[in-house]
């Protein structure tokens, strides 16, 4: 599959309301096909491992491995990312990274392939005004009940992250699930949130605070996403 833009997008109106605020949000991104293949492999086929916190590191589990943990290990894991969150530090949720796969998934790679284009490199350079943007890192991410990613920036000391982006494929999302992107004020009073949707891109400059908020316990389907920064360094 080729992944191509959806042939009505509106790059005007888009860079004018990216111009406001450094973000926006894009409704109907790539031809709904071409979404739908995306989505099964996101919902089907990705292996993803829990990300989450570790003796204060970021780590990552894979579905095997958490399953050999012992009980009191699963149940310390659980309380250090209790612990943490409750101070508003930490993330729980499930990632499969696109890049450097050695069983690349067909479709998340034409999608992190495209990404990294000409095409959608010089448009985000353009609208952004971010001459130097290079890359895409790309992410398969899934939330389910329970997980969350606290309050953050995402500035990154090496890979010199310009944008982030996030492109959601959760169908009939119910925004009383939870998994919003939510938008902080510097002192850490909340702005607006965006909700999951299907085919969505939201864009927004890395000098953003926001997070993720918890998905509810009652969310009837996985949040699913690919999603990561444009950077200034090559991956
Ligand atoms: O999934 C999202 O909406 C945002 C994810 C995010 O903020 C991150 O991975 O840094
Ligand atoms: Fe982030």
């Amino acid at each position: 599959m080729q992944i191509t833009f959806h042939p009505e997008i509106n790059f005007e109106a888009i860079s004018a309301e990216y111009q406001h605020d450094k973000r926006v949000r894009v409704q109907s991104l790539i031809p709904m096909d071409q979404a739908e293949q995306v989505y099964n492999s996101l919902s089907k086929e990705a292996p993803y491992k829990l990300a989450l916190l570790r003796d204060g590191r970021p780590t990552t589990l894979a579905d095997n491995e958490w399953k050999q943990l012992p009980d009191n290990q699963k149940q310390s894991l659980h309380t250090e990312t209790m612990q943490n969150a409750a101070k508003g530090i930490g993330f729980i949720y499930g990632r499969y990274q696109l890049s450097n796969q050695k069983e690349p998934i067909a479709n998340l790679a034409a999608l992190h392939q495209w990404l990294n284009s000409e095409e959608v490199l010089s448009w985000v350079r353009e609208m952004s005004g971010h001459q130097d943007i290079v890359a895409a890192s790309a992410q398969a991410t899934r939330y389910t009940a329970g997980q969350f990613l606290t309050r953050h920036m995402d500035t990154h000391s090496t890979e010199q992250r310009r944008l982030a982006y996030v492109l959601s494929f959760s169908p009939n999302w119910h925004p009383d699930w939870g998994g919003l992107l939510q938008f902080y004020e510097k002192n850490g009073t909340p702005r607006d949130a965006w909700a999951p949707g299907f085919n969505t891109l939201s864009i927004f400059d890395v000098e953003h605070i926001h997070s993720v908020t918890y998905i509810t316990p009652f969310s009837l389907t996985p949040r699913l996403s690919v999603t990561g920064w444009f950077r200034a360094t090559p991956l």
